[in-house]
């Protein structure tokens, strides 16, 4: 069963019918909302809102950890996690959509894991790849089938906001190999391993990083990217869902 993690601009899916909706308590604490249970063009599918609908919970506040349990408990194999991001490479230009194939953990604090010794007991997950390469593959195969041009791979810096960032952070987050930024791609990945869930990250890129582009983005030059960027995210995403059928 697939399950849709909708971030930013993607609180509720106007296509999809809701059969049911499942609580929000976890044996972690609430999630973010309860996992909705749906139907997209006769599929069904899990969708869940990782800041709450309506928006509320940053993304340093997130539970990811109870978000991630709820959709397993109610029968997720497989995630697709969407994400609105900046682009770090200046080639990304806000609209474009990508499947990263790497990420870099700059967050700190969060609840980062099943295995911490109390919940359940300590183990180490493999994460040499973090993103899960059929579903991958799947992503670029439906964006093909839809018309909808994707960028193959990126290494997303995952930050722990809520703030942005410099510029100079900026460019060590480059050198350090990220093409994109954004908040809320981890401890997600790595709990979806954790679970033997198989996680994929679909992203928006909304403007450019801090000091990459020529001007600084603007609150609504951001929200019309999103704006027209979600449609495209939700064709894309009902594409994978039907060649899955
Ligand atoms: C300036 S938008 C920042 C906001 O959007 C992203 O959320 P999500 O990944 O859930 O779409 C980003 O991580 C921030 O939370
Ligand atoms: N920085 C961090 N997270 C983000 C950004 C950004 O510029 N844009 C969207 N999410």
């Amino acid at each position: 069963m697939l399950a849709v993690i909708g971030g930013t601009g993607f609180g509720s899916w106007s296509g999809m019918e809701v059969l049911r909706r499942g609580g929000q308590e976890t044996p972690l604490g609430a999630a973010s909302c309860g996992v909705v249970e749906g139907r997209l063009n006769g599929q069904s599918l899990l969708f869940l809102a990782r800041h709450g609908q309506p928006h509320k919970v940053p993304p340093h506040r997130i539970n990811y950890r109870a978000n991630l349990w709820a959709l397993k408990q109610a029968g997720a194999t497989h995630v697709v996690g969407v994400n609105c991001v900046s682009g770090i490479d200046p080639t990304l230009a806000p609209g474009t959509l990508v499947v990263p194939d790497q990420l870099i953990d700059y967050t700190t604090g969060r609840e980062g894991s099943f295995f911490d010794g109390r919940f359940k007991p300590f183990q180490h997950v493999s994460f040499a790849w973090p993103y899960h390469r059929v579903w991958r593959e799947e992503l670029h195969a439906a964006a093909a089938e839809a018309g909808l041009p994707l960028t193959a791979g990126g290494v997303l810096g995952v930050v722990q906001g809520p703030r942005l960032e410099t510029a100079a952070e900026i460019r060590l987050m480059a050198r350090d190999g990220n093409t994109l930024v954004g908040m809320t791609g981890m401890p997600e990945a790595v709990l979806a391993r954790e679970l033997e869930m198989e996680y994929a990250s679909l992203c928006l890129v909304i403007s450019h990083a801090a000091g990459v582009g020529e001007e600084e983005p603007t609150r609504a030059g951001t929200e019309s990217v999103i704006e027209a960027g979600m449609p495209r995210v939700q064709r894309l995403l009902a594409t994978l869902l039907a060649r899955r059928a």
